[in-house]
């Protein structure tokens, strides 16, 4: 209704009086998007259960449990989009569905986010997986929000977190993109370059993703947070609203870039892109193969320390502090962060809607970098303090 103007959007919060703003403008549900959205989660339900999957092994967890995960993540990403393709191609679906019901998709997926919260909190009380692996802040309210459970499961492989993280999420990430392409093309006749721009980068960023599922069992969101409302609510309703927001933005929108302008910004995300799983490579080959390895032409350079779980027990471990890992302490960030803003940039300079990935990565990267020091600091304690030392930076070299 305010052609992506957030400016226009509070004018008319102020000329309507917040009560009939709401009334006129909030999304309202509807009854046969709920029914499918189920059908959509109960579908990643089976290809998650179901497909023939590797089983990767976690890291070990502060009580000091070893858990082994489905990582079937590719070939459920791969069948989803045949699936929505060959039903669009032979006219069992319009395309352009999921943009034709945003609204009222957003409003499932926050009670279902709600929903999904409710149930982390319930169980980690009634019926824990690891009970050992819990973690009671004293406030309710934190608890609800960042969880208690480190890996809520039902049965032996069914793991809440990265079902929930890793798959109706992203996966539904760039079927969104391509659904806001179609409705793009409905509405206006033509695709934009812009458009096809911001989705490549995010089909690369998705693909990656799943081609490294393996990976992503050894970050901080698989080893450390725990599942509460921010994994729940964020995977299930943040992330599909907010990192689709340029697609959205230029389906209605549409901006046209010469040539040049879409090859650079392509270029850019492409090397930030390759700057992000180049160091995130680097670090899981040194953790994989504890350190015996050689990273740019030399062997790993690695500092060996000691951390203890829970249970008391003393463990080994390594920071890495050579190749990219020399440079910064979190130098995956800034490749991350480059691939946000050329995403962002696709969608000009006019709104500052559709910049709100690249700003909300910002903020949240930089958390995690204090956040992530002060629970490794904890962790390692000297050892900590000596990789400090050896590596100064924390994500830009030579600036922050
Ligand atoms: N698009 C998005 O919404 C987001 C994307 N990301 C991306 O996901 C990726 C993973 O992020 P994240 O989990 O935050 O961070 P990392 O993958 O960098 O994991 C940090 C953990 O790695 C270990 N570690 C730290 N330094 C070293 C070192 N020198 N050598 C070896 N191990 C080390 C520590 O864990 P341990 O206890 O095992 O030692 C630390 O807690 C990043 O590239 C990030 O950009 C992240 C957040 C949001
Ligand atoms: C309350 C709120 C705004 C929560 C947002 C939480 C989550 C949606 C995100 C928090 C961490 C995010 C991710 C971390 C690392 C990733 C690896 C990358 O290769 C793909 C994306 C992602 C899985 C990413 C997805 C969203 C989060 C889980």
């Amino acid at each position: 209704s305010f052609y992506g103007s957030l400016s226009a959007a509070y004018n008319a919060l102020l000329d309507f009086g917040p009560a009939n703003f709401f009334l006129l403008y909030a999304p309202r549900p509807d009854f046969k998007v709920t029914l499918g959205y189920g059908v959509w989660i109960l579908l990643q339900v089976a290809l998650y259960q179901f497909l023939p999957s590797k089983l990767s092994t976690g890291q070990l967890t502060p009580a000091g449990n070893l858990l082994k995960y489905r990582t079937n993540g590719l070939l459920a990403w791969i069948i989803t989009h045949v699936l929505f393709l060959t039903l669009s191609i032979f006219g069992f679906l319009d395309p352009a569905i999921l943009a034709r019901h945003w609204e009222a998709l957003l409003v499932t997926a926050n009670i279902a986010g709600f929903l999904l919260t409710g149930l982390a909190y319930a169980k980690a009380h009634l019926s824990p997986t690891h009970e050992k692996d819990r973690k009671f802040s004293g406030s309710i309210m934190y608890d609800v929000y960042m969880g208690i459970e480190l890996n809520p499961r039902i049965g032996k492989y069914f793991d809440f977190k990265l079902f929930t993280n890793g798959r109706p999420g992203i996966v539904a990430w760039t079927l969104i993109d391509f659904s806001f392409i179609a409705y793009q093309y409905q509405t206006h006749g033509y695709i934009t370059k812009s458009i096809l721009v911001s989705t490549i980068l995010h089909t690369i960023y998705v693909v990656d993703f799943f081609i490294n599922e393996d990976w992503y069992l050894r970050t901080i969101d698989i080893c450390h947070d725990h599942f509460g409302f921010y994994l729940a609510w964020g995977s299930l309703v943040w992330l599909p609203a907010v990192y689709t927001l340029q697609t959205q933005y230029l389906a209605r929108n549409p901006i046209l870039w010469s040539n040049f302008q879409a090859a650079a910004i392509l270029i850019t995300g492409i090397g930030g892109y390759i700057l992000f799983r180049s160091v995130n490579h680097q670090k899981d080959l040194v953790r994989r193969t504890k350190g015996i390895c050689n990273l740019w032409g030399a062997p790993a350079k690695v500092l060996r320390v000691k951390y203890q779980t829970n249970d008391g027990l003393e463990h080994d471990s390594l920071l890495l502090f050579s190749g990219w890992w020399g440079l910064a302490r979190h130098v995956n960030y800034l490749g991350d962060l480059i691939l946000s803003y050329s995403m962002c940039a696709t969608c000009g300079f006019t709104h500052l809607l559709p910049w709100t990935y690249a700003i909300f990565m910002t903020i949240l990267l930089i958390h995690r970098c204090w956040r992530d020091e002060e629970r490794c600091s904890k962790k390692y304690g000297k050892g900590w303090e000596e990789y400090c030392k050896r590596v100064r930076w924390v994500i830009v070299p030579g600036i922050y």
